[in-house]
């Protein structure tokens, strides 16, 4: 990155307000462009204007610019109260353009000015900032809630399919081919939706970029629906892991689309919440399937009814899907252009044609489609620019880094394998403790959410990690003076039953799932933010996969390592990696919270840039207020950044 300050839009409320200001007349030159006294700071008036009438007190914090056109002899101010200190120095900014809020160049009275102008203003040495990035009214609308909600009933039932089958492993009994399950069988039943889901997270992206969002995610309900149907009429072995290998499928898809749609329909502001939204879904269909699971365990065949409730959403979305669009950034990718400006114009409720033909545009700009002759070429190039392209590259080790952090720290081990574990300790009623559990991760996934925007995705990150660590340290020693000993498949305690390291266990593997559901259960999720629209659907497949292939190899070597390697070992080697995690997070992970999906390529340009993000990032974050305060007073106008 070039440069440390990261100026931004000055939006201006140009009523003699009471902001401490660093006076300065600057006056008007024969181009009508105006220029400080101090030549600091010159602006162009790019269009004839009228002025409106307003009362604006705002007081916001951040560099405002203030050019009062009310007087032959315009002020010219620079505000920096950033951080309310008198001793900060101003930053020292060019503008380059001043546009004039709602006018029409046709109009008579365009050249008429009053007292209170609103002037927006682009700053030229702006090296940091993109080149065209609108921010305009960020009020959610129903219908980005609705779509959010929607797309995100695919969290919901990555978390439920995940999540029914340790209960329904044990209640299937002898209905498989008549006889019990043996342990062998249990791993491939759990494994093959690991598996489905790998597969189909490889093709989705691109098969996402090739036919949409939107179809993908709908092609996923109908892998859903026929992988449950297959699941709920097995009666033998081999027909119940080929339902839950086509129902992996659906899971691998819906794992990948629905953050995908989530993060390109959503106002920038608001984008990891709304994301986060799917892994509430995801963590909440975990926990109901554990509660289901436990409340239809001695039901005569509860395990089918436990399968086959996953119909409902999956049936849902469908059929919500059938009426709703796909994502302003796909139908751009695609050039359906009108297609684009009608759902914005659905998304964004108070906002003028003006702005959503400047923000298609804008998406067009950004939208650089990669060549080649036919598909398979297009394809090949895409995975040439996905490692070739530094930014992209950067992009990729983020998103593959932190989908392997959240897979190899162990967390879907303890979703598995938690009731076994807690049995080992002492504690007789394991699935009860499993619930709490994977309700600690659910309310923790909610902490994430009001956190993630506000806080921002490092912060969490860093906290949650170093967290993570020492509870599993905890953990690895508490096991050490349990002393467990393997005996086949059976784990013995030496110390015999319940003890006050029991206890240590349960309660830091309860800490473990708070700190990893604040961070690294969820910020993963937000990857497609890291990548640019033309290697976005690859980028988020190589993470997904990499999600997928960590989830396959943790569940089916934990209980080896258990018993290779000793509990002691194990929780050892899970509280390692969560340190060099943390490490990799300080170093590599840059803000994102706040900053234009297509601003984070310029972050990542030329290296991981840290430190200007974070600034950006802050910066983004005090003009979203600045305009939501403004908006407070004047709700129907939208500030245009250019
Ligand atoms: O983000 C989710 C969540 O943390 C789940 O609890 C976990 O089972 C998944 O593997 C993970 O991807």
């Amino acid at each position: 990155m070039h440069g440390s300050g990261i100026p931004g839009i000055g939006d201006i409320p140009n009523n003699n307000n009471n902001h401490s200001t660093n006076n300065n007349i600057p006056q008007f030159r024969d181009d009508n462009s105006l220029v400080s006294s101090d030549n600091q700071f010159e602006a162009h008036i790019t269009k004839p204007y009228t002025v409106k009438n307003g009362d604006n007190n705002s007081s916001s914090n951040g560099n405002l610019v203030e050019i009062n056109t009310s007087s032959n002899t315009p002020s010219f101010t620079e505000i920096d109260n950033s951080n309310n200190n008198s001793n900060k120095k101003h930053e020292t900014i060019q503008y380059d353009e001043v546009k004039m809020n709602s006018h029409d160049d046709d109009d008579d009275n365009t050249n008429e000015r009053t007292d209170n102008d609103r002037i927006i203003i682009k700053p030229v040495n702006d090296e940091d900032d993109t080149s065209v990035i609108i921010t305009f009214n960020q009020k959610m609308s129903p219908f980005i809630i609705i779509l959010t909600f929607v797309a995100s009933l695919s969290g919901f039932l990555f978390g439920y399919d995940t999540g029914y089958i340790s209960s329904a492993l044990v209640s299937i009994n002898k209905d498989l081919d008549n006889k019990i399950l043996t342990y062998g069988d249990k791993e491939i039943i759990t494994a093959a939706t690991s598996l489905g889901a790998l597969i189909s997270s490889i093709f989705a992206g691109t098969a996402a970029d090739i036919f949409g969002r939107k179809p993908c995610i709908m092609f996923s309900n109908i892998m859903f629906v026929i992988g449950t149907i297959i699941q709920i009429s097995a009666h033998t072995f081999w027909q119940m892991a080929a339902g839950r290998l086509i129902m992996g499928f659906g899971v691998g898809i819906g794992s990948l689309i629905s953050p995908l749609f989530i993060s390109e329909i959503a106002p920038k502001m608001v984008r990891g919440r709304l994301t986060v939204i799917n892994s509430l879904w995801l963590t909440g269909g975990q926990l109901i399937a554990y509660g289901c699971g436990a409340g239809l365990n001695h039901v005569h065949n509860g395990w089918r009814i436990l399968v086959g409730l996953s119909l409902i959403p999956t049936c849902l979305q469908f059929v919500f899907f059938m009426f709703l669009p796909d994502t302003p950034r796909y139908y751009v990718m695609k050039g359906k252009y009108e297609e684009a400006k009608q759902v914005l114009r659905r998304s964004y409720v108070d906002t003028t044609e003006e702005i959503i033909e400047q923000k298609v545009h804008e998406l067009r700009e950004l939208n650089k489609s990669i060549p080649g002759k036919n598909k398979a070429v297009q394809v090949w190039n895409t995975i040439k620019e996905l490692h070739t392209v530094p930014s992209n590259l950067r992009a990729l080790i983020i998103a593959c880094g932190l989908q392997a952090i959240q897979q190899f720290t162990g967390w879907n081990s303890l979703m598995y394998f938690s009731g076994t574990i807690f049995e080992t300790v002492g504690f007789t009623n394991s699935s009860a403790v499993s619930i709490i559990v994977s309700g600690t991760n659910f309310i923790f996934t909610l902490i994430a959410f009001f956190a993630i925007d506000k806080i921002g995705r490092r912060v969490i990150l860093l906290i949650g990690l170093p967290g993570m660590t020492v509870a599993l340290a905890i953990c690895a020693i508490a096991f050490h003076f349990i002393g467990i000993k393997f005996n086949g498949n059976d784990a013995v305690v030496s110390n015999g039953g319940f003890s006050a390291w029991g206890i240590v266990i349960i309660v830091f593997i309860i800490v473990f799932a708070a700190f990893y559901a604040l961070g690294i259960g969820t910020v993963p999720w937000q990857q497609s933010e890291l990548f640019p629209q033309n290697v976005r659907g690859i980028g988020t497949s190589y993470a997904t996969a990499t999600n997928w292939a960590g989830s396959l190899v943790i569940a089916s070597t934990f209980l080896t390592m258990l018993q290779n390697i000793t509990p002691t070992g194990t929780f050892a080697f899970f509280a390692g990696l969560s340190c060099l995690s943390a490490i990799f997070c300080y170093f590599c992970y840059p803000e994102l919270s706040g900053l234009e999906l297509e601003e984070v390529q310029t972050i990542l340009t030329d290296g991981f840039n840290i430190k200007a993000s974070k600034a950006l990032a802050k910066k983004r974050k005090q003009q979203a207020r600045m305009v939501q305060e403004h908006l407070k007073y004047e709700p129907t106008q939208e500030i245009i950044e250019e």
